[in-house]
C-alpha cells in the first residue's frame, strides 16, 4: 500500500498565552490557519515488522525516532494494533525550526493518511488525541484549517473560511529555539492580542478587522534577542502589506495582502533582503489536503 500527501504550514494569526501551568505547560489561546506551502509525504508499507524508516531530502531532519513523522506512526500502530513496517519519505519544503510548525505537519499528515489506508476509523478529535502526544500543535495540524486552539493544544475548535488575502512569509536566516522561548513565557510581562475581536473579524469576514488585530504573546521575546525580527516586519508594511507579525515562536515573519499582484510587490521588494521569501494564501480555499 502507498500514499502521497500533503502536509502544510501553519502560521498563527494570533497567539496568547494567558497563563502557565503549574507544571510549566502554556496554557494556549492561539487562532491558526494552514497555508499553500506544503511537505509532501510519501507512506509506503513494508514487510519489516515494526520497522518504521524515515527518509528526507533535508538534512537538517532526524531520521529516527526524534522524526515527529516516526513518533506519530508509532503511536498510531500501537493504538490500532496494526503490525507492518513503513518507508515514510519527506520530501521538506517548509522551512525547520521556523515557527511553521513543519514537523507537527508532518506528523498529523500521518496520522491522517495512516487512518485511510488501514481503514481505521478514527475521528479528527481521536488523531488529535494521538497527536497530543507527540507536540502541542499536531491536534491543530489534524485539522489543517483555520481554528482556534486552546488548552495545551488539545482542544482545536473549527471557524470559518478566511476572507480572500494573501500572505507573504519572510525567513530570516536565524535560530531560534523554541524550549528557550517558551520557558520565558512565565517569568516575562507579555502583551495579550484581542484574541476576541479576531475571532470576530473572522466570524464577520472582515478583512480589516482581522489584520488589525493580529497579535503575538512570544513576538517580544523572541525579537529581544533577534532585533532582526522588527525591521524586517517594518519592511513587509513599507513594501505595502497591510499588517505584519511573526509566526510561532518565530524567526519567519509574514507580511497580509489583500490582492495577489500587491503580495508579489511585496514579495520582490523583501526578496532583496531575505534569502527564504514565500508567497501563500490560506490552504483551505486552494488546496485540499487529499
Ligand atoms: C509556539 C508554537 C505555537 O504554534 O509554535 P512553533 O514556534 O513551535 O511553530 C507551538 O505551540 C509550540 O509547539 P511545540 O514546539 O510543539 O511546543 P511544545 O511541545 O509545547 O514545547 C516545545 C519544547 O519547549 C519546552 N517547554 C515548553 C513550555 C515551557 N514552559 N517550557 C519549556 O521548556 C518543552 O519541554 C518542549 O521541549
Ligand atoms: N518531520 C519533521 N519536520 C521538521 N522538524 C522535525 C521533524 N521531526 C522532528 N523535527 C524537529 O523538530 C524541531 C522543530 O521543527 P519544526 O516543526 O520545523 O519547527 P517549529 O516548531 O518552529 O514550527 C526541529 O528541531 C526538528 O529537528
Amino acid at each position: 500500500m502507498k500514499r502521497i500527501v500533503r502536509a502544510p504550514a501553519k502560521l498563527n494569526l494570533g497567539l496568547d498565552a494567558p497563563f502557565v501551568h503549574p507544571d510549566g505547560a502554556i496554557e494556549w489561546r492561539m487562532v491558526m490557519t494552514s497555508i499553500g506551502l506544503s511537505d509532501h509525504i510519501q507512506i509506503e508499507t513494508t514487510d519489516r515488522h515494526d520497522n518504521i524508516r524515515i527518509l528526507s531530502d533535508s538534512s537538517f531532519l532526524p531520521n529516527d525516532r526524534r522524526n515527529l513523522a516516526y513518533q506519530a506512526a508509532h503511536l498510531f500502530l500501537n493504538k490500532v494494533g496494526i503490525q507492518t513496517g513503513l518507508k515514510i519519505s519527506i520530501k521538506k519544503n517548509i522551512p525547520v525550526a521556523a515557527g511553521l510548525g513543519g514537523g507537527s505537519s508532518d506528523a498529523a499528515a500521518v496520522l491522517r493518511a495512516l487512518n485511510e489506508m488501514f481503514d481505521a476509523g478514527l475521528s479528527f478529535a481521536e488523531l488529535a488525541q494521538i497527536g497530543i502526544q507527540v507536540d502541542s500543535d499536531v491536534p491543530y495540524c489534524v485539522y489543517s484549517r483555520t481554528a482556534l486552539v486552546s488548552g495545551r493544544g488539545e482542544i482545536v475548535t473549527p471557524l470559518q473560511k478566511l476572507p480572500k488575502m494573501w500572505f507573504v512569509l519572510a525567513k530570516p536566516n536565524i535560530s531560534v529555539s523554541t524550549p528557550k522561548i517558551l520557558r520565558q513565557v512565565a517569568t516575562t510581562q507579555v502583551s495579550h492580542p484581542q484574541i476576541d475581536e479576531l475571532l470576530a473579524g473572522i466570524e464577520n469576514s472582515d478583512y480589516d478587522r482581522i489584520v488589525s488585530n493580529i497579535g503575538n504573546s512570544l513576538e517580544e521575546i523572541t525579537t529581544a534577542s533577534h532585533p532582526q525580527i522588527e525591521t524586517l516586519k517594518s519592511r513587509l508594511v513599507e513594501y505595502g502589506a497591510d499588517g505584519s507579525q511573526m509566526s510561532g515562536s518565530g524567526p519567519t515573519v509574514y507580511g497580509i495582502c489583500r490582492t495577489e499582484s500587491r503580495a508579489h510587490r511585496v514579495y520582490n521588494s523583501i526578496s532583496g533582503f531575505c534569502n527564504e521569501v514565500y508567497i501563500a494564501q490560506p490552504e483551505c480555499d486552494t488546496n485540499p489536503v487529499f
